[in-house]
């Protein structure tokens, strides 16, 4: 049975109710699984309905073999299912150390142990811990995010286009990070508008498209397929980015 199962998934918004339009798609235990597809095909939608943050209308979604849909976020949450949303995701005139301590609401006994840990994974953090969210740097912004997001120790991390808006390099240094905690465990489905980038990093992917997945497969197959190059990639064959180390390639894989 996969950690995260979803079938036949459905749902949107009050205003537009059909935006995600019969999804199926699961994420195994331990594994990184790219969400990519063109501008509005509903991906932020998709990650919101496995949150809690919006209601299913229909389908089905199981993580650790339980059902899950229709539960809040915070119910969610509580059984492992953390999601760090692509925007206004720290509290900006807040201290560092004091988001870390929002993320740990949940289970206030273990908060201080796991801030400790989550320091000692991020030095960063904790040499800025009494600084306030807002002078953080895009990257270590999203760093805190994630780290938000770590403190009830899920086993899957929805990230929503975590490195938006970052320069190159940093884009290049969220992905190493992203990739070291899965590394620690913990499985990780990333929506990314660096396309290229993501498969490179991911086991699996699925391309949305209106609603639906039309395409999934191997990352690494799906980067290489010439239908999904010329409909999302630009058309061109290029060499993965992480691997040869030349970001010089770096452009088309963009939707943005
Ligand atoms: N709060 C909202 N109320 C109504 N419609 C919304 C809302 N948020 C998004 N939508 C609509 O849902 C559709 C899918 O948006 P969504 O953000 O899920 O797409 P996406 O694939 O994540 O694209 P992008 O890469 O542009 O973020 C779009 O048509 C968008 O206008």
């Amino acid at each position: 049975m996969s950690l995260l199962q979803i079938t036949g998934l459905r749902g949107g918004y009050a205003a537009a109710d059909e935006i995600v339009k019969g999804a199926d798609l699961k994420v195994e235990a331990g594994e990184i699984v790219a969400l990519i597809g063109p501008n509005g095909a509903g991906k932020s939608t998709l990650l919101k309905l496995i949150a809690g943050l919006l209601r299913p209308s229909g389908g089905s979604v199981r993580f650790k073999e339980q059902e899950i849909a229709g539960l809040g976020a915070p119910a969610i949450s509580r059984r492992g299912l953390s999601f760090v949303p692509q925007e206004r995701n720290v509290f900006g005139t807040m201290s560092v150390a004091e988001n870390l301590e929002m993320g740990g609401f949940i289970d206030g006994a273990h908060a201080r142990k796991r801030m400790a840990e989550l320091y000692e994974r991020f030095p960063m953090l904790s040499e800025k811990r009494r600084a306030a969210a807002r002078t953080l740097s895009g990257g270590q912004r999203q760093i805190l995010a994630m780290a938000i997001a770590l403190m009830n120790a899920p086993d899957l991390l929805l990230l929503d286009e975590p490195t938006a808006g970052l320069s190159p390099r940093a884009a290049e240094e969220l992905f190493g990070t992203i990739l070291a905690l899965n590394k620690s465990g913990v499985a990780i489905l990333m929506v990314e508008q660096n396309a290229l980038e993501a498969l490179s990093v991911s086991a699996r992917a699925y391309v949305l498209v209106q609603g639906r997945p039309e395409h999934e497969g191997r990352a690494a197959d799906l980067a290489d397929d010439p239908t999904v190059r010329d409909l999302f990639l630009g058309g061109k064959a290029q060499p993965m980015l992480r691997g040869n180390g030349d970001s010089s390639n770096k452009g088309t894989g963009d939707f943005t």
